[in-house]
């Protein structure tokens, strides 16, 4: 069959396709480098006619959205993020944004049966001969939406890659307006680690093992162990991960990932969304090792489970005495979200011989004033993002506290032992008031 005519039909300019948005709507604007950009300044053109719109975006890696830009006072249009970029974290800053806290693997379940949609507006790899375009490196929810959503705008890109999997493509027959664009694909370089996130990954290298099956999160530590991995003599290893990123690339390139030893998914390379530079749009592209599966897969703890030798490797911004981490704010500034994290401290758990590490500096500095991530207790407002009962291994810089099976005063021990030695002396005594110090303990 011939979609030529279809697609003609539906061919419209950003101009009109926007006119679908009513007062009172619900839209969606996709997710990290697919965010709508096009139909964004189409839609924020309108603002003088359109009263308590409200625009939702996930990790928005394609600039400040115009909808928050040109209506401070959020009459108009209010913008939600579902996790914090930069660009969202510095809107949320100035009242411009709001965050909708969520638990990642269950996102599309929130879509399917808890949320509305009006108009999806969803960026996507030009369509293929059988009327159908690619979602391209996001996955994640993004059919969710589409499921519910009561108008479907694609902004087609010659520009997005094509990827296998499922749930990776939406037909013409599903679609409203199409626009078409050209712009370049967002690209985000992972985090250039400095000596203490090299120090953190170098004990890491140490807990993995030939087969291990991997997953990287955001920030420069996590990119540190990547690049470590790639150099290192390591054999077989798998992915399983939420997001896939430059390091993986350099990780397959030299040889050190066949998926080989995966007990599900074998050979290939499993996410739910890739956030790179070009060098990994291109590896994705039409990749038969690269499978990019909706996140309610790749983050279902039950899978993570099914893999040996799961090995999770995340970031977090501090951690209490009592195991509490909070990965996602400030205080009550949110600095990024929940995203994944829960969903790969309870699967790196369930998998044979599985390891679950929460990775971060024991201290960072702030106007000049150095301040530790370990903590008495959270600052009041900060998020409780991964429960102390469900807290895995805890790494700085000084080494790894392990938490599962140990009790407040062990607990205290474990993470103090890691903490900054300039901090210990102080923790502890804050341990002692808060009753959880046992006398005997050692440093
Ligand atoms: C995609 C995946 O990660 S999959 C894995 C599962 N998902 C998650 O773990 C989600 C939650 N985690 C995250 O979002 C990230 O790992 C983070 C935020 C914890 C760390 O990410 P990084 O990129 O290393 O953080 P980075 O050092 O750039 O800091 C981000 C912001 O937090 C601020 N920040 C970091 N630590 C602190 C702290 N202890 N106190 C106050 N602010 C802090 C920084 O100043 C920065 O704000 P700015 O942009 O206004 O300057
Ligand atoms: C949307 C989630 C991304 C993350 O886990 O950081």
């Amino acid at each position: 069959m011939d979609y030529t005519e279809e697609y003609k039909r539906k061919l419209v300019t950003p101009e009109e396709a926007v006119k679908v948005v009513k007062s009172g709507d619900w839209v969606e604007y996709g997710s990290f480098s697919g965010s709508a950009v096009v139909l964004d300044k189409a839609l924020a053109a309108r603002k003088d006619e359109l009263w308590d719109v409200k625009i939702r975006n996930c990790t928005r890696s394609t600039g400040t959205p115009e909808v928050a830009k040109v209506d401070p006072t959020r009459e108009h249009f209010t913008y939600i993020g579902l996790q914090f970029s930069g660009y969202e974290r510095k809107l949320s800053d100035q009242g411009l944004c709001s965050y909708m806290p969520l638990v990642y693997h269950e996102l599309p379940k929130y879509y399917r049966e808890y949320m509305d949609v009006d108009v999806a507006m969803i960026p996507v790899a030009p369509m293929d001969k059988f009327g159908y375009f690619n979602f391209g490196p996001q996955v994640s929810h993004t059919m969710a939406i589409c499921e519910k959503a009561k108008k479907i705008i694609l902004e087609v890109n010659p520009n997005i890659p094509r990827c296998f999997g499922q749930e990776e493509v939406i037909h013409i027959s599903k679609v409203d307006h199409i626009i078409e664009t050209d712009y370049p694909i967002a690209e985000i370089p992972g985090a250039v680690p400095n000596d203490i996130d090299k120090k953190i990954a170098s004990i890491i290298m140490e807990q993995l093992e030939d087969g291990s099956c991997l997953q990287l999160g955001i920030g420069g530590m996590p990119n540190a162990v990547g690049e470590m991995i790639a150099d290192s003599d390591l054999k077989d290893l798998g992915i399983h991960t939420e997001m896939f990123v430059d390091s993986m690339v350099e990780m397959v390139e030299k040889g050190r990932v066949t998926g080989a030893r995966k007990n599900i998914d074998k050979y290939k390379i499993v996410a739910t969304f890739a956030l790179g530079t070009q060098k990994t749009y291109e590896f994705i592209n039409y990749n038969p090792m690269v499978l990019l599966m909706p996140v309610n897969y790749t983050n279902d703890p039950a899978v993570i489970g099914r893999l040996d030798k799961f090995v999770s490797i995340n970031n977090c911004i501090d951690v209490d005495l009592f195991g509490q981490i909070n990965s996602e704010s400030s205080g009550t500034r949110q600095i990024s979200g929940t995203g994944g994290s829960i969903c790969f401290a309870l699967g790196a758990f369930r998998s044979n011989g599985g390891k679950g590490f929460i990775c971060m500096t024991s201290s960072f500095s702030k106007g000049g004033k150095l301040f530790s991530r370990i903590r008495p207790t959270l600052e009041t407002g900060s998020a409780v993002t991964i429960h102390r009962g469900m807290a895995p291994s805890i790494v700085t810089e000084y080494g790894i506290a392990t938490l599962k099976g140990k009790s407040l005063w062990e607990r205290a021990a474990a993470l103090i032992n890691i903490a900054h030695p300039d901090f210990r002396e102080e923790l502890i005594k804050s341990a002692q008031d808060m009753g959880i110090w046992r006398q005997s303990n050692k440093r």
